[in-house]
């Protein structure tokens, strides 16, 4: 169990990457939702402990960030950024991974990745080099370092990006496999990512928590401010950008899903089930509406 109370990071004076974020993350995936620049990957560096936070506390288990050798032991970590050396195999990068993570013993070294191979589907391309490796094969090798030494905390920032969507399937079904008796908090900005495998998400935008709660919860909010209406040409070119979020073309003219805290249009009728995508979208207007 990973506590957050009172966490905050500034960069630069003034600009806050994250804002007094408090949230629990228990057994099971949160799916940690924000668009771009929210925070999402400074609040997964420093549970990984590659960050200092400015203020606030965070324990994994009862333990604090401070001290790190634990911390690391118990959390695995995979970075939006993963690279791995393309001249080497799958299998020699995660023997060299582990070597680094202080597993010294040769044979149990060897047992561990070939499970861990097993585990990610990849057992029978690790003697073959990186480079010759798909996105997703790539993002398969990364879940299998960040899972050496058996951490019982995953951690995993927007692993599906780049990835084709055939990848993405397999790769969210992988991770909700992997979720069933560990702690999982995966980040997206990309609300299908959570959709099939989240119990429970948390939203973050411009460095604060704006929600925590259940996927049915997220896409409640968007209740009373989805609205749908026929467009034809002119009024669809003329019409404000933001208030427009889907469109597809009919024989009668545009079918336009709207945002809006009243009835943007007079023929525009309310959607009675907003989908997950809108409810978020909603929850980052909210303070536009408030
Ligand atoms: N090393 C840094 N120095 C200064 N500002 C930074 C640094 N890293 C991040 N920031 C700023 O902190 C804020 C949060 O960035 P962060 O990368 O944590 O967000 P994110 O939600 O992960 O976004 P993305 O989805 O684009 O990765 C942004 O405003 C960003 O510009």
């Amino acid at each position: 169990m990973i506590t957050i109370e009172h966490l905050s990071k500034t960069y630069r004076k003034g600009v806050w990457a994250l804002l007094d974020i408090s949230l629990q993350l228990n057994k099971g995936m949160t799916g940690l939702l924000g668009p771009n620049g929210a925070g999402k990957t400074t609040l997964m560096r420093i549970l990984a402990t590659l960050q200092e936070p400015t203020s606030g506390q965070v324990s994994v288990n009862g333990i604090p960030l401070s001290r790190s050798e634990e911390i690391r032991s118990m959390i695995g970590y995979l970075p939006q950024q993963f690279r791995i050396y393309p001249q080497v195999t799958g299998r020699d990068f995660l023997d060299y991974v582990a070597t680094m993570k202080g597993m010294k013993d040769a044979s149990r070294r060897r047992k561990e990745i070939s499970e861990l191979l097993d585990l990610v589907n990849m057992q029978d391309k690790a003697d073959k080099k990186v480079r010759t490796y798909s996105s997703g094969m790539k993002q398969r090798i990364g879940i299998a370092q960040a899972l050496l030494g058996g951490p019982e905390i995953l951690i995993v920032d927007e692993p599906t990006a780049g990835l084709d969507p055939q990848e993405r399937v397999r790769f969210r079904n992988m991770l909700t496999r992997f979720s069933i008796n560990r702690t999982v908090l995966l980040s997206t900005h990309i609300v299908a990512d959570i959709e099939s495998n989240c119990r429970r998400i948390a939203v973050m935008d411009k460095g604060r928590l704006v929600m925590t709660g259940s996927l049915e919860e997220l896409q409640q909010r968007g209740a009373g401010l989805i609205w749908e209406a026929v467009l034809d040409q002119r009024m669809f070119a003329q019409a404000d950008p933001r208030l427009i979020i889907s469109s597809k073309a009919t024989a009668e003219g545009m079918l336009c899903r709207m945002i809006a805290p009243e009835r943007p249009l007079p023929d525009a009728v309310p959607v009675p089930d907003p989908s997950l995508e809108e409810g978020y979208l909603a929850l980052l207007r909210g303070a536009a509406y408030a």
